[in-house]
């Protein structure tokens, strides 16, 4: 955990209640590569950073035991997961990562950490290097412009009342939004952008898993070295 005394009192919120339907097999955040479950490489990511890492586990599943986490049952979507999660920490400012992206740098959460106190709000996030299109079907006729686009990633971090009174206002008109900082910007309020990395990708289908299991013993060196 952090040094005590230093900053607002915070935490870590990670969802990983999912199913994991995509990659089919069992509770995504229970998946090992290299050895370890996504849930214990993200949880040991973040704990150094953090006063207090609190995880959101599909009903009928524990947390591993010696993982520096408390948890709570998660809800039926991951956007639900998270309003659980923020009402079960009275941090002032919350770090939310998918359990689902394990490969997390420490600089990612100490650049995030320090937008958050500057602009109350912040996501990282990569400039879109591919081709877009949209498509119905097979066909399509037209590309869309990539230029100020980014694909965003997690962590998020957020003062508290930021993302208390997004989740609130969600909540209450009934909107989803697919990430948290969503959530914020279609109330208006700032959301800094920094810079994600190509590691942090989720691990959604068998693919990326394939991915992760190739990543993790070179991952797992370099920690070692810092
Ligand atoms: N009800 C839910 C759904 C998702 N999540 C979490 O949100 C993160 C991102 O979700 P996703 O990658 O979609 O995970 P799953 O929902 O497990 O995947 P799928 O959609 O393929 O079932 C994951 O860490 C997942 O565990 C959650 O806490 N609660
Ligand atoms: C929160 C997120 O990881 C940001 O990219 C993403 O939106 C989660 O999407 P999912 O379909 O719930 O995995």
């Amino acid at each position: 955990m952090k040094a005590e005394g230093q900053g607002l009192p915070s935490a870590a919120l990670i969802p990983a209640a999912g199913a994991g339907t995509r990659l089919r097999l069992g509770p995504k955040a229970f998946v090992e590569v290299g050895g370890r479950t996504l849930l214990a490489r993200s949880v040991a990511a973040l704990a150094p950073h953090v006063d207090e890492v609190v995880v959101a586990l599909p009903a009928g599943w524990s947390l591993p035991a010696g993982l520096p986490a408390r948890s709570i049952v998660g809800g039926a979507t991951r956007q639900e997961s998270v309003r659980l999660l923020l009402e079960a920490t009275a941090a002032e400012v919350v770090l939310v990562h998918d359990a689902a992206r394990p490969f997390l740098p420490a600089r990612a959460v100490r650049a995030l950490l320090e937008a958050v106190e500057e602009v109350g709000a912040a996501t990282v996030a990569l400039p879109v290097a591919d081709t877009l299109v949209r498509s119905e079907g097979r066909n399509w006729r037209e590309g869309v412009p990539r230029e100020g686009l980014w694909a965003v990633q997690t962590p998020q971090g957020f003062r508290r009342e930021v993302l208390t009174r997004a989740h609130g206002a969600a909540h209450e008109e009934g909107v989803t939004a697919t990430d948290d900082a969503g959530l914020v910007a279609r109330l208006g309020l700032p959301v800094a952008l920094m810079p994600g990395d190509a590691r942090l990708f989720k691990v959604t289908t068998p693919g990326d898993l394939a991915l992760a299991q190739a990543l993790a013993a070179v991952w797992d060196a370099e920690q070692g070295e810092q």
